[in-house]
């Protein structure tokens, strides 16, 4: 417990400095395993291809990411612990930098071997309800020869981060701000990749009534 509050601090300082944070060893063994048990366990046949874009704009490009998801809800019981530690987070965010974040969504993800994910933005300014992005990375094992890494990028196209995907390794990042991509990966790579959300008639899309 004394470990999270002092991550959570971490992570806010990171996100005020320069809008990102990653934090080795955020999640906790115990919470990691039983979720990377459930995820590599799950049939090929229950991952759904990975879409691109929401609603209308959702299309499908295997040229641009061929990583499996599947969406987490609230009832699963292996990633009950972790759906906690973020609503922790977005209630620390909220009342420290007053973001006004109303909920998150959270899908695993599953990089089979060659998966990759292209660079690109998880939203553009006005155009979504996605705020801020979390990875948590669940491979118990992972070296620089396995690949997969996320390299993140700044404003001008320079290299910011590569991030080697670690188990308990966690990733927060503000979603409009920072171009990233998955390197092709070498082996298996589980991950959760989630996205704290203004609420949907509050995101430019139409005006709240004054
Ligand atoms: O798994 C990662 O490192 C990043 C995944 C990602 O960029 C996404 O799902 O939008
Ligand atoms: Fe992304």
């Amino acid at each position: 417990m004394e470990k999270i509050s002092h991550h959570i601090d971490s992570i806010i300082d990171a996100l005020v400095e320069r809008g990102y944070a990653i934090i080795p060893s955020f999640l906790p063994h115990a919470v990691a395993e039983p979720l990377y048990q459930e995820a590599s366990q799950i049939a090929s046949a229950h991952w759904q291809t990975a879409a691109i874009g929401r609603a209308q704009t959702h299309t499908i490009n295997t040229m641009v990411r061929n990583d499996r998801i599947i969406w987490l809800d609230d009832n699963s019981t292996y990633g009950a612990p972790f759906l906690n530690l973020m609503e922790q987070l977005r209630l620390a965010v909220n009342r420290t930098l007053f973001m006004g974040l109303f909920d998150y969504e959270c899908h695993l993800a599953h990089y089979p071997k060659g998966a990759f994910y292209k660079k690109h933005l998880d939203a553009f300014k006005g155009k979504s309800n996605r705020k801020l992005t979390t990875v948590l990375y669940l491979n118990p094992k992972w070296s620089e020869a396995d690949g997969g890494e996320l390299v993140m990028y700044g404003k001008r196209g320079e290299v910011l981060e590569k991030v080697l995907p670690k188990r308990g390794t966690l990733v927060v990042f503000l979603s409009d701000q920072f171009v990233h991509e998955v390197l092709p990966s070498q082996k298996d790579r589980f991950s959760l990749t989630g996205w704290f959300r203004l609420n949907a008639s509050i995101s430019g899309i139409i005006d709240p009534p004054r």
